[in-house]
């Protein structure tokens, strides 16, 4: 028997027979060269589609989140991109088709990887459809979630969406990975299934044993030599939610979607979401070479917001720096760019950019009837926020907010509230820059845990300041998806929360079956604990 702790990102507690998910396939050699390069480049195209029908055809078996995550997975297969640049690689440089996928694919995810947060974390998923391409070509079994037999605890090095996407939750006892952090796919789906997790449970793989027990509320797993029977204890119920977000006693928490494209603006209405707390509007600027025009952002910010018309969405400007490698903005590279010139900050240097930005974002809000309200990323001072504030009021928009995600954001945030209309706070940036650990860093994943409480005080901090000035105040990190943790959030004045679509359901019932006072009760005691493991164990204690 051996004992690990990870990060405890879904509670209950399960156990049962062990299935190791595979790891992804070994790196594809870059010789022999093909005889004939040509042919060989043919093969790449057919293969990508096959993967793509393949993907198509589980999204056509199920719906809501799981479909749209199989359906952006085959479309990203399918990229005409990724293929010809793929093929090029055989034309010009005679690799063998697998090898030059592996290199086509590794240049997207550098690209993603190189915009830095939200961005970054998709570089997985363009990995996932490069195994699955290879796998076609090589003509092997998919990497991935085996077929499973019976229930099971499954173990992975990460999981990648489209690996999860369907994963039937009577089959899956509960999750266990070695990498990720508590934001990560596996985190989030976890948690909208109900399905015990725990992730960065560093030397799982390695660990041997053939049954586990799970606590995905306190991070242990317990790994036996012998056969485990299936038990499963405090599962979380499926979700059953009537579509407003308050608590028992009718205290009102709107609880709104992350959206970052039009199908995702599609999947978070179907899933029920009353607005959208965080429309990234990256996507627009991703590929550009150029700035896109006023007249291409405009319609492009218009489709996302149609299935929103009458409902409020928050758009977010361009959250770009020199991490995110925008050529047309023209800006060198810095040594630490996480802490450079990003976000609003880029603004500073090229208002022309932000004004076009919201001329377009006014735009797209008459066009769609979406309530739109705008607000900017990487804040630090109320000068700041009063500048954008003004900036927006110009453009003929009537809400301008900001994203607390720096630390002096959050210590001032009164006088922030008293230039703008909302904050919301991003608790995937707020944790990095409060604790000094890279959100993406798997090793720092305990650092960047929400429940941190450290990161909770200072939550507490912003959300006496919106209840002094009877502003409203959101957490659109994915802190909010958490359904416990989402209580606590309004439990510390947060006002609304908003995540992908696939945790809608659960934090809203989460929300419903608690009062006010308890929340605030849980709350208190979260943020008295000692670490972030028992800070979830208080909060549960409270109920
Ligand atoms: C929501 C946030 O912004 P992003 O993840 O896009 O950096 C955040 O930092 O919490
Ligand atoms: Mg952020």
């Amino acid at each position: 028997m051996s004992r690990l702790t990870g990060v405890g990102v879904s509670s209950g507690r399960a156990g049962g027979p062990v299935v190791r998910v595979a790891d992804p396939l070994p790196e594809p050699a870059a010789a022999p060269a093909p005889a004939d390069p040509a042919a060989e480049a043919e093969r790449i195209r057919p293969a990508a589609d096959a993967v793509a029908e393949a993907l198509f055809a589980r999204a056509a078996k199920v719906s809501g989140d799981a479909k749209a995550v199989l359906e952006t997975t085959a479309a990203m297969a399918m990229d005409p991109a990724l293929t010809s640049q793929a093929e090029q690689n055989v034309a010009a440089r005679s690799l063998p088709a697998p090898r030059a996928v592996f290199e086509a694919a590794n240049g997207f995810a550098e690209a993603l990887r190189a915009a830095g947060g939200y961005m970054a974390e998709r570089a997985r998923d363009v990995h996932d459809v490069r195994d699955r391409i290879i796998a076609e070509l090589e003509g092997v079994a998919p990497p991935g979630v085996p077929e499973l037999q019976r229930p099971s605890v499954l173990v992975a090095r990460d999981l990648a969406p489209a690996d999860t996407a369907d994963l039937d939750p009577s089959l899956v006892l509960a999750l266990v990975t070695e990498e990720g952090g508590p934001t990560s796919h596996t985190a989030i789906l976890a948690r909208s299934l109900g399905i015990p997790a725990v992730v960065a449970a560093r030397g799982v793989l390695d660990a041997g044993g053939v049954g586990a027990t799970v606590d995905g509320g306190s991070g242990e797993v317990e790994l036996s030599e012998v056969e485990v029977e299936v038990t499963v204890s405090e599962r979380a119920a499926a979700a059953e939610w009537d579509g407003t977000g308050r608590t028992s006693d009718g205290h009102r928490v709107k609880v709104l979607a992350n959206v970052g494209s039009p199908a995702d603006a599609r999947a978070a209405a179907e899933a029920g979401a009353e607005g959208v707390g965080l429309f990234r509007t990256e996507f627009c600027y991703l590929d550009a070479d150029q700035e896109p025009s006023v007249e291409t952002q405009r319609a492009a910010y218009a489709e996302v917001l149609a299935p929103f018309a009458g409902k409020p969405v928050v758009v977010r400007t361009l959250d770009a720096g020199a991490d995110k490698p925008l050529s047309f903005l023209g800006m060198g590279t810095e040594p630490n760019p996480a802490l450079g010139v990003r976000g609003l900050r880029v603004a500073f240097d090229r208002p022309d950019v932000l004004n076009r930005q919201l001329e377009a974002i006014a735009g797209a809000a008459a066009d769609s009837g979406a309530e739109v309200s705008v607000m900017a990323p990487m804040v630090a001072t109320a000068e700041e926020a009063a500048w954008f504030a003004e900036r927006v009021r110009a453009a003929g928009i009537e809400r301008a907010g900001v994203m607390v995600e720096v630390p002096a954001a959050a210590l001032c945030a009164a006088e922030i509230l008293r230039a703008v209309d909302f904050v919301s706070i991003g608790t995937n940036d707020l944790a990095q820059y409060v604790f000094a650990a890279d959100r993406m860093a798997g090793a720092l994943a305990e650092l960047n845990d929400p429940w941190q409480p450290a990161l909770l005080r200072l939550i507490g901090t912003i959300g006496e300041a919106g209840r002094q000035v009877d502003k409203s105040i959101g957490v659109c990190g994915e802190a909010a998806s958490d359904p416990e943790l989402a209580g606590v959030l309004a439990g510390l004045g947060v006002t609304s929360l908003s995540m992908n679509a696939g945790s809608l359901q659960a934090v809203g019932a989460a929300l419903a079956a608690r009062s006010l006072s308890d929340l605030q009760a849980a709350a208190e005691a979260a943020r008295a604990a000692a670490g972030p493991g028992q800070s979830r164990q208080a909060a549960k204690s409270t109920g």
